[in-house]
C-alpha cells in the first residue's frame, strides 16, 4: 500500500476532533467500505504491511503508559507535602536574609529530591521489567507476504497491534484497540472503566450504521480500548489504535482506583506533622517576642525547629524499602508487584477472599457419571452435554473452552458429535450460569433441538416440571454436591427451525434430561498454606460460582469450617449493613455473581478490613478491583492481570502467604523508621522548644539544628537497607496514622525528658566558662545525636515484637552517628558552627543521663511490645 493510501489517521478519532468534512463519517460507513477505507481484508494484514504501519502509527500504548523521564521526576517529586513545605521554610528563609539557614533547607529539599526521584525511577525500571512479564497479548490474524496461506491466529503484544489488524476477542480479553466488529457471538463487554457502567454491555456488528453521534463509547458495533470482554467473543478489524484511541481521546486511564490503606496511612501522618510544622515557627516567634522581647531574628532558628520535625527521608526510605521488598520477592517466590504500595497493602490483609475452583481444588474435572432424572446412569445425558460444549465452542469467534467443557468432551470421546450441526450458540455466561447450543439433527430439517446446560438451579428454573418435581431434583443434587460433586444439569428443547437469532428468552419450556456429575481433586498445597494464613492472622472467606454444598464439601476436606454458607440469593436480600455483619462471621458464600463478589468485598472492607481478593476470571474483575489488593496468577485472563496488583507464577496459596508476609517485613520496616525518626523528631522539638522559651539565649543556632538534622536523616537510609528480623510476623501490620502517631507519644517524651536532663547538666558544668553559649551548643549537639543513636538501636528491634536486634546497617549508621556527635564539637568544624570544647565533668554526667535514658527506653519498648503482641 502506497503511503498515499495509508488509512486516514484521523479515521476513528471521534472522541475529540471532527471528522474531516470532505470525507464519509467512518462510523457510518459499512464493514467492506471500513476495510477498503482501512486497505485491509478479513485475512488481515501482511506481516510487511503491519511492520510498515507499526513505523508510521506508532506502538499500541496510551500516552499516560509512556515511561516518566528522570527530570519530570524530579520536577513531580517538588509536589511532596513535606518538600514543599520546606521549599517554602527554606524561601522564607532567603527572603529576611537567613542565607545561611536558607541555603541549608534548599540543599536538603534538592538531595530529598534528587534521591526520592533516582529512587522511584530505579524503582520504576524494575517494576516495569517485572510487568513486562505479564504483557497483554491480543489474538491476531496476519496473512504472510505474497499470498501464502493463512497461518491462523496468533498471540503478538498489544503494544504491536497497526490500524487494519483483524483481531478476535474472547471471555476475558483485554480490548486491546479500538475494534469495529465483524462477527460475534453473544458479545458483552465491560465499559466501567469507559462509561462507569458496572454491568456488562452488549456488542454487535452493523453492517450499515447509521452514523448517528451517540457519543465515542456507546456505539453497539464498536468495542473501545479499555473495555474488557465479559463473555461471547467476536471479530473485528482495528480502526484505532494508542494516543488515537476514544480513551485517548478522553483523557481517561483504564483503571482509576481509590486510594489504597498505604496511600491513606502515609497521607494521615504527613497531614498531621505538616500541620504541627506550620504551627511551630509562629509559637516559637511569639513566645520569644512575649518571654524575651525577641523580633524577627528569632525565625531563622523557628524555621530550623520546624524543619527538625520533618522526616525528610521519608519518600526516600518508603520507595527504596517497597521496591527492594518487591524485588526479593520476585526473585524468591516469582511473585510480581505491579503497584509499589500494593506490598504494604498485602502485608496488612486481615481477611482474604478466595474463589475455590483452582485455588482450593487444582480446576482439573473429570466426569465421573451422568444420570437422569431419577439418578439411573443414562450415557444420553452426557452425550448431550458433549454436543453443547462441541457446538457453543465451535460457533464462538475466539473458543475459550473452560475446565468443565473440556471435561466433558474428554469424557465423550468424540472428535465431533456426529450428524448434529450447529445452528446457533448463546455462549456461558457466569450471571445466567448457562450455555445453550442449538443444534439440528441428521434429517430434520424442519426442527431445531436447544441443548442446555449450566447450574442445577439455573437450567432447572427453565424447565417445564411442576414445583414439587423441581424440588425433588433440586434435592437430589444437593445430596450429590454434598459429597463434593460439580454437577451440571442438562436439558433439551425441540422448536420449529427458524432464521431469526436466538435469545436467552427462547431457554424457556425446557424438558429436563439429568446431571452430569464431575469430581475436581484437591490442591495439594491448599490444606498447609489455609493452616499457615491462619496462624499469620489472615481470615479466609470462600467466595464461589458452584453449588453452596460442593464448597461446603471441599473446605470441610481442606480443615476449613464452613459454618453456615450464604448464597447469592442471601445476599440479594441483605442491604449493605447486614451484609457487612453477615461478612463478619459467614466463611463461604456460594452461587456467586460476579457483583455477589464485590459486593461481599467492599461489605468487608467497610467493616474495617483490610482485604485481598485472589481470582483469574473474568467474572472476578469486579471483586479484584474493589480490593484493598487484587491478586491473580500469571496464566489469568488479561483483563484479571491487568486489574490485579499482585501477580503470582500460579494460583497457590502458599505464594500468597508468602506474599503476606514480605507486605509485613516491609510495612514494618517503614514502621520501624517512621517510629524512630518520628519520636526523636518529636522530642528534640519539644526540648528546643521549652529551652528556648526558658534560655535567655538560642539553645541551638539554626545552623547546628540543620547540621543536626543532616546527619540524622543520613543515618535513616540505613532503615531502606534493614534486613528483615528472622521469622515471619505474626499479626497484620498496618499502619494507622492515629494509633500510630499516639504510640510515639511515650517514646517522644522519654526523648524529651533526656535533652532537659542534659540541659541541667550543662547548666551545672558550663556556668562558668566564658564562652558559656558555645559549649552549651556543643553539648546539647552531642547528646542528641547520641540518644538519637541510642533509639536506632534500641527500637529497631521492636518490629519483631521483642526479639530482634538491630540489623548491621543500622548499627553502622548509629555508629557513625554517635562518633559525628561526640567529635564534631572536638573537631575544627566546632568553632565554625559555634561550638566548643567540652569539660570532662559533662561527658562524665551525661553517660549517667543516657544510661538511665537507656532503662527507661528499654522499658517504654517492651511495654509497647506487650501492648501491641
Ligand atoms: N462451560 C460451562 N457450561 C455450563 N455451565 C457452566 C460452565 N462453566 C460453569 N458452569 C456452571 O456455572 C457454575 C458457576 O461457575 P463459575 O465459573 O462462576 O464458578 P466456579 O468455577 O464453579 O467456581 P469459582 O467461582 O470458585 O471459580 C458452575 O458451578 C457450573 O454449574
Amino acid at each position: 500500500m502506497s503511503e498515499a493510501a495509508a488509512p486516514d489517521p484521523r479515521v476513528w478519532n471521534s472522541g475529540g476532533e471532527p471528522a474531516p468534512a470532505d470525507t464519509a463519517e467512518p462510523v457510518a460507513l459499512t464493514a467492506l467500505q471500513l476495510l477498503r477505507h482501512l486497505d485491509s481484508g478479513p485475512r488481515g494484514l501482511t506481516d510487511t504491511e503491519a511492520e510498515r504501519r507499526l513505523a508510521r502509527h506508532g506502538q499500541n500504548v496510551l500516552p499516560a503508559a509512556r515511561p516518566v523521564s528522570l527530570y519530570r521526576r524530579v520536577l513531580h517529586s517538588l509536589r511532596d507535602p513535606f518538600t514543599a513545605v520546606l521549599l517554602c521554610l527554606g524561601l522564607v528563609s532567603v527572603v529576611v536574609a537567613a542565607w545561611g539557614t536558607g541555603s541549608v533547607i534548599l540543599s536538603l529539599v534538592a538531595v530529598s529530591c534528587l534521591l526520592r526521584s533516582s529512587g522511584e525511577h530505579r524503582a520504576d525500571r524494575a517494576m516495569a521489567a517485572l510487568r513486562e512479564s505479564v504483557v497483554s497479548t491480543a489474538t491476531v490474524l496476519r496473512r504472510p507476504d505474497h499470498d501464502g496461506p493463512v497461518t491462523g491466529p496468533r498471540e503478538i503484544p498489544a503494544a504491536e497491534l497497526v490500524p487494519g489488524d483483524i483481531v478476535r476477542l474472547g471471555p476475558g480479553d483485554l480490548v486491546p484497540a479500538d475494534v469495529r466488529l465483524l462477527r460475534a457471538s453473544g458479545l458483552r463487554v465491560h465499559e466501567a472503566a469507559l462509561t462507569g457502567e458496572s454491568a456488562p454491555v452488549a456488542k454487535y456488528p452493523l453492517d450499515a450504521p447509521d452514523g448517528t453521534d451517540i457519543g465515542p463509547f456507546a456505539r453497539p458495533h464498536v468495542c473501545s480500548m479499555g473495555s474488557s470482554v465479559a463473555y461471547g467473543s467476536a471479530t473485528g478489524v482495528v480502526v484505532a489504535t494508542g494516543a488515537r484511541t476514544c480513551l485517548a481521546a478522553a483523557h481517561r486511564t483504564t483503571r482509576r482506583r481509590r486510594d489504597s490503606a498505604f496511600d491513606q496511612a502515609v497521607h494521615g501522618i504527613s497531614w498531621t506533622l505538616i500541620r504541627f510544622m506550620l504551627i511551630t515557627p509562629p509559637l516559637v516567634l511569639m513566645a520569644g517576642a512575649t518571654l524575651h522581647g525577641r523580633g524577627l531574628e528569632t525565625l531563622p532558628f523557628a524555621v530550623a525547629v520546624a524543619v527538625g520535625l520533618t522526616p525528610e527521608m521519608l519518600p526516600v526510605v518508603v520507595t527504596t524499602v517497597l521496591a527492594r521488598g518487591a524485588a526479593r520477592l520476585a526473585r524468591t517466590h516469582k511473585v510480581i508487584v505491579k503497584r509499589l504500595p500494593a506490598l504494604h497493602d498485602l502485608g496488612a490483609v486481615d481477611v482474604l477472599c478466595l474463589d475455590k475452583t483452582g485455588t482450593l481444588t487444582q480446576d482439573r474435572p473429570v466426569v465421573a457419571r451422568a444420570v437422569d432424572a431419577e439418578g439411573r446412569d443414562d450415557p444420553a445425558v452426557l452425550r448431550w452435554a458433549g454436543v453443547n460444549a462441541w457446538w457453543t465452542l465451535q460457533l464462538a469467534e475466539l473458543p475459550t473452552p473452560d475446565a468443565l467443557d473440556e471435561a466433558i468432551l474428554d469424557a465423550t470421546g468424540e472428535e465431533e458429535p456426529l450428524g448434529w450441526d450447529g445452528v446457533a450458540a448463546l455462549p456461558y455466561d457466569p450471571v445466567r450460569r448457562l450455555a445453550t447450543a442449538v443444534v439440528r439433527g441428521p434429517g430434520r430439517l424442519g426442527t431445531h433441538t436447544l441443548v442446555a446446560k449450566g447450574a442445577v438451579e439455573n437450567v432447572l428454573e427453565r424447565c417445564a416440571l411442576d414445583d414439587a418435581e423441581r424440588e425433588r431434583l433440586l434435592a437430589m443434587a444437593a445430596r450429590e454436591a454434598d459429597t463434593g460433586a460439580r454437577l451440571l444439569a442438562v436439558a433439551l428443547a425441540e422448536r420449529p427451525a427458524r432464521r431469526r437469532a436466538y435469545t436467552p428468552a427462547d431457554e424457556r419450556g425446557l424438558a429436563f434430561l439429568g446431571f452430569v456429575v464431575l469430581r475436581d481433586a484437591l490442591a495439594p498445597t491448599a490444606a498447609e498454606a489455609l493452616g499457615s494464613l491462619a496462624e499469620h492472622g489472615v481470615a479466609v472467606r470462600i467466595l464461589t460460582g458452584d453449588h453452596p454444598g460442593t464448597a461446603a464439601h471441599t473446605c470441610r476436606e481442606l480443615g476449613l469450617a464452613p459454618g453456615r454458607v450464604l448464597t447469592a440469593t442471601d445476599i440479594d436480600r441483605l442491604d449493605d449493613d447486614a451484609l457487612a455483619e453477615a461478612a463478619r462471621s459467614t466463611t463461604v458464600f456460594a452461587r456467586c455473581a460476579p457483583e455477589h463478589k464485590a459486593r461481599v468485598v467492599g461489605a468487608l472492607r467497610a467493616g474495617g478490613h483490610v482485604t485481598g481478593f485472589l481470582g483469574d476470571g473474568a467474572n472476578d474483575v469486579p471483586a479484584l478491583l474493589a480490593a484493598d489488593v487484587g491478586i491473580c496468577p500469571k496464566g489469568a485472563v488479561d483483563v484479571v492481570r491487568e486489574t490485579a496488583d499482585v501477580v503470582l507464577a500460579e494460583k497457590d496459596l502458599a505464594a500468597v502467604d508468602h506474599a503476606i508476609t514480605a507486605g509485613r517485613f516491609s510495612s514494618a520496616g517503614i514502621a520501624t523508621y517512621l517510629r524512630i525518626t518520628l519520636s526523636s523528631n518529636l522530642g528534640n522539638v519539644i526540648a528546643m522548644l521549652a529551652a528556648a522559651l526558658l534560655l535567655p539565649f538560642l539553645p541551638m543556632l539554626p545552623a547546628q539544628v540543620l547540621v543536626q538534622n543532616l546527619c540524622f536523616d543520613a543515618a535513616q537510609l540505613a532503615f531502606a537497607f534493614d534486613r528483615p528480623a528472622s521469622g515471619a510476623l505474626r499479626r497484620p501490620a498496618r499502619l494507622r496514622p492515629r494509633g500510630f502517631l499516639r504510640s510515639l507519644t511515650g517514646f517522644g517524651l522519654l526523648n524529651a525528658t533526656a535533652d532537659v536532663a542534659t540541659f541541667a547538666v550543662l547548666l551545672l558544668t558550663t556556668r562558668s566558662a566564658t564562652d558559656a553559649q558555645d559549649v552549651f551548643h556543643a553539648g546539647w549537639f552531642t547528646e542528641n545525636l547520641l540518644t538519637q543513636a541510642l533509639v536506632m538501636i534500641v527500637l529497631s528491634g521492636i518490629r519483631s515484637a521483642g526479639a530482634g536486634r538491630a540489623s548491621s546497617p543500622v548499627r553502622c549508621a548509629a555508629g557513625a552517628l554517635a562518633a559525628i556527635g561526640v567529635l564534631l564539637p572536638l573537631s575544627p568544624l566546632g568553632p565554625m558552627l559555634a561550638m566548643a570544647p567540652l569539660p570532662p565533668l559533662f561527658y562524665l554526667l551525661l553517660a549517667a543521663v543516657l544510661a538511665v535514658y537507656t532503662v527507661a527506653l528499654r522499658a517504654e519498648k517492651l511495654r509497647f511490645d506487650r501492648r501491641h503482641a
